[in-house]
């Protein structure tokens, strides 16, 4: 059967990337994806402000909600600071599997822990499974109708606590009305919007970054 487009996502890492090298896996995807083949990564120019907030937050424990081939896995990862700890959820295991390939192209498979499944059946299990006790980000890019009840359910199992920031891609594009709502009108958090495009188009997107105060 014909090869599945994360497939041939991985064929243009291998065939374009160093083994090791994570922005050179960066690279090859995002040129892939602007002149191949179009596909649902965060991709460079919301991926520049990605970088920007992760250095600035220099983050222990990460939770990314939507790995797909692992682009933003490996923009994350490549700039955590030894010892920090990243669970990426994904709930399709064939794009699970190229993730896994394309984290491994980039040498960033110690840094991270790639979980199958659903991010609601998951969540309540990750205190106990990982020994997690809170996360300092997480990385919403899943289903854009499982970001508020998520965020619910991690607030619920105290995974989200003073300080942790949120931070959601495809808030404008396919867009994310009830998230935005709440994180926007909860006295509870601090929410800031990055404007920036679709990834490899100049359709309007952008992050919203949004800070836990507290209860
Ligand atoms: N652990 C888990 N739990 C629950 N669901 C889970 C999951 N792990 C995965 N999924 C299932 C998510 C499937 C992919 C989600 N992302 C998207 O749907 C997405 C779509 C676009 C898009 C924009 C304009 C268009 F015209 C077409 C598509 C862009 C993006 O940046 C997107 O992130
Ligand atoms: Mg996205």
């Amino acid at each position: 059967t014909r090869k599945s487009r994360p497939q041939r996502l991985l064929k243009a890492v291998e065939g374009k990337a160093t083994l090791g090298d994570p922005q050179s896996v960066i690279t090859a995807i995002d040129h892939f994806c602007r002149h191949k083949e179009w596909a649902m990564n965060v991709g460079d120019e919301k991926g520049s402000i990605l970088d920007s907030l992760v250095i600035e937050l220099s983050p222990v424990n990460v939770l990314e909600l939507g790995t797909y081939c692992g682009y933003s896995t490996v923009r994350i990862a490549r700039l955590l600071p030894p010892g920090a700890r990243f669970i990426t959820l994904e709930f399709n295991p064939d794009y699970a599997a190229v993730a896994r390939q394309v984290i491994g192209w980039a040498g960033l498979e110690d840094k991270v822990q790639l979980v199958e499944g659903a991010s609601g059946d998951w969540i309540p299990r990750l205190r106990e499974h990982f020994g997690v006790q809170m996360f300092d980000l997480v990385f919403l890019d899943h289903w854009k109708d499982q970001y508020l009840p998520d965020t619910k359910q991690l607030e619920e199992c105290g995974l989200i606590q003073k300080g942790t920031v949120l931070l959601a891609d495809n808030v404008i594009c396919p867009g994310t009305p009830d998230y935005l709502k709440y994180v926007r009108n909860s006295p509870h958090y601090d929410s800031r919007y990055y404007r920036s495009h679709l990834e490899y188009t100049k359709v309007e997107d952008g992050l919203e970054k949004s800070v836990f105060l507290g209860f």
